[in-house]
């Protein structure tokens, strides 16, 4: 069936962005607005439950090769995961929440769970009730992986605390490292577009999510049942998410299937009392099994009581870049050529179809003196998805993939990856030169080989080489001048960013880059932008 005849229709015309909500049903209809992090032990069953309540396997890539799926993310696992049944993705599934009309449908029946295609009015499922509709409650983002890690870059002040937390999870990675280098976002953006993965070294992956900009709404902790309670990395999540003092966790006690009634209430006993004290201690434990779907309309229930949380519509529109795409198939007729695709996440506000948008840094070049110059694309954008649902305006929530006029040559192979996009003219400076304040410094190298494990991280040096991460921009520095707490540095491309912007720093340690810690901007000297007034577009 027709999207537009299933899903509620998205008028830009009507669009009035200071009365837009997270539940505007104009917006669920076709976009998750909020996000849901999964944590938990190894193996208790992260990427089941994402299955079971979106019916999507989420995204671990397959090959490098661009292959078109049939769903968002259904994907083959690596031989080697599926042996050692671990996996590292970064990946998003989204998925509607729904309740059955009828108030005398019983709970937690009523509530039921779909992918992000589904109609928004269903019907219900409970004998007794299916002549009754459902109503779409939530449309909610998964994310996979330890995102919910880059709230500590959203602490402000808290900087002695972020380094113990993210030491202690480092030390999971660690674990992951060994045999795990694979991350895939995937964005499925129209049927002539196709999804593509990309490896990345597990150092990579953690600097890119640590320098990411997605932040959780909500967290579920996955228990698994047939373990004891707490597992060595139930603990250290548990107590990162502690010190995040994220609010809205829901603890889910899974694989409740494998053990009897009395061991499945002893260990509830066990949960309970080893979340006494912390931040989880108020939090709902919910028994389920994700394999066999047993209690999943409860999880459900628990997922409409997340507050709803407070976006800004209002402001210039901001997304960052996190991969781009030239979608055409080679020998594509000019006629058929379609401009470059880009896929990310909003921060703040609307996005809108046909809008023109400015992309910084955009082209570097350097001018006739041998000064570095940049050019910012402007281009018009021409769709809007979220996974395959078309919109005419997105918001913040979940990954969206852009397709805009631009040439498709600039977009190819994620060249675009890092560039901000927004309103023309709003954009903050680019940058050449930075000065980071407030670093921060690990005291001991984590994510490392055993020979290198424990080994103190060394001051910053004059002269020395860095790896930044701003957003989800990659870059390479050279220490200028250093001090205590802070170090200028200059970048070896220029960069489009804000004062305040966090930046995570890696150094080169036997052949990798390893983090060693993180500051933010103070100041930098920023570039020439060769702008077009935007009066030129109107
Ligand atoms: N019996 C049973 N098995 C489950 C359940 N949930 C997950 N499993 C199994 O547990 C194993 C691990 O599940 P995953 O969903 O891959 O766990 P995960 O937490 O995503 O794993 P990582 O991402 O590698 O940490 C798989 O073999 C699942 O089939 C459940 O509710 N019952």
């Amino acid at each position: 069936m027709a999207q537009k005849e299933i899903m509620e229709q998205q008028d830009i015309r009507k669009l009035d962005v200071t009365k837009l909500h997270p539940l505007s049903p104009e917006v669920i209809s076709r976009q998750p607005t909020i996000n849901i992090g999964l944590i938990g032990h190894v193996a208790h069953g992260k990427t089941t439950l994402v299955r079971a309540i979106s019916g999507i396997q989420i995204a671990i890539p397959y090959s490098y090769v661009y292959r078109p799926f049939n769903t968002f993310g259904l994907t083959t696992r690596f031989k080697c995961e599926l042996e050692r049944n671990i996996t590292v993705k970064l990946g998003y599934a989204n998925a509607k929440i729904y309740k059955c009309e009828d108030e005398s449908c019983p709970q937690p029946l009523c509530y039921m769970s779909y992918g992000s295609g589904k109609e928004d009015n269903p019907p219900c499922d409970v004998p007794g009730f299916r002549n009754c509709k459902m109503k779409l409650l939530r449309h909610i983002s998964f994310v996979d992986c330890p995102v919910w890690l880059l709230r500590l870059f959203n602490l402000q002040n808290n900087f002695a605390l972020c380094a113990k937390a993210l030491e202690f999870v480092l030390c999971i990675c660690n674990f992951l490292e060994q045999s795990y280098k694979i991350v895939g976002l995937a964005c499925e953006l129209a049927t002539n577009m196709k999804i593509t993965f990309r490896k990345l070294g597990h150092e990579i992956l953690m600097t890119r999510m640590l320098s990411g900009a997605t932040v959780m709404d909500a967290a579920f902790l996955l228990i698994a049942a047939n373990e004891s309670c707490p597992q060595p990395q139930t603990i250290e999540h548990l107590s990162v998410v502690d010190i995040l003092k994220l609010q809205n966790l829901i603890v889910l006690q899974n694989k409740v299937d494998t053990i009897q009634e009395h061991q499945a209430r002893k260990q509830f006993k066990a949960i309970r009392e080893f979340l006494k004290g912390t931040v989880a201690q108020d939090a709902p434990v919910v028994p389920v099994s994700s394999q066999l779907n047993y209690n999943i309309d409860a999880v459900c229930e628990y997922i409409t009581k997340i507050p709803i949380p407070k976006r800004d519509f209002v402001s210039p529109p901001h997304m960052v870049v996190v991969r781009s795409f030239d979608v055409n198939k080679p020998g594509c007729g000019i006629n058929d050529m379609k401009g470059g695709v880009l896929g990310g996440t909003i921060t703040k506000v609307v996005l809108k179809v046909n809008q023109i948008v400015e992309l910084r840094p955009g082209i570097i070049e350097k001018n006739a003196d041998g000064k570095t110059i940049c050019k910012p694309i402007y281009s018009r954008i021409m769709s809007l998805f979220a996974e395959q649902n078309k919109l005419q305006f997105a918001v913040p929530g979940g990954l969206i993939g852009v397709g805009t006029s631009m040439d498709p040559a600039l977009s190819r192979s994620d060249m675009l990856v890092g560039q901000v996009l927004g309103d023309i003219g709003t954009l903050p400076e680019v940058y050449i030169k930075l000065k980071i304040r407030k670093i921060k410094q690990l005291h001991r190298l984590v994510g490392v080989e055993k020979n290198d494990f424990g080994k103190q991280v060394s001051n910053l040096l004059k002269g020395e080489v860095l790896m930044l991460n701003i957003l989800s921009m990659t870059i390479g520095a050279q220490i200028i001048t250093v001090r205590k707490n802070s170090a200028t540095l200059q970048l070896t491309a220029p960069v489009c960013t804000a004062i305040a912007e966090k930046v995570v720093l890696s150094c080169r340690v036997g052949g990798h880059w390893r983090l060693i810690g993180w500051g933010e901007i103070e100041d930098g000297v920023a570039l020439d932008v060769q702008t077009i007034p935007a009066e030129m577009f109107s």
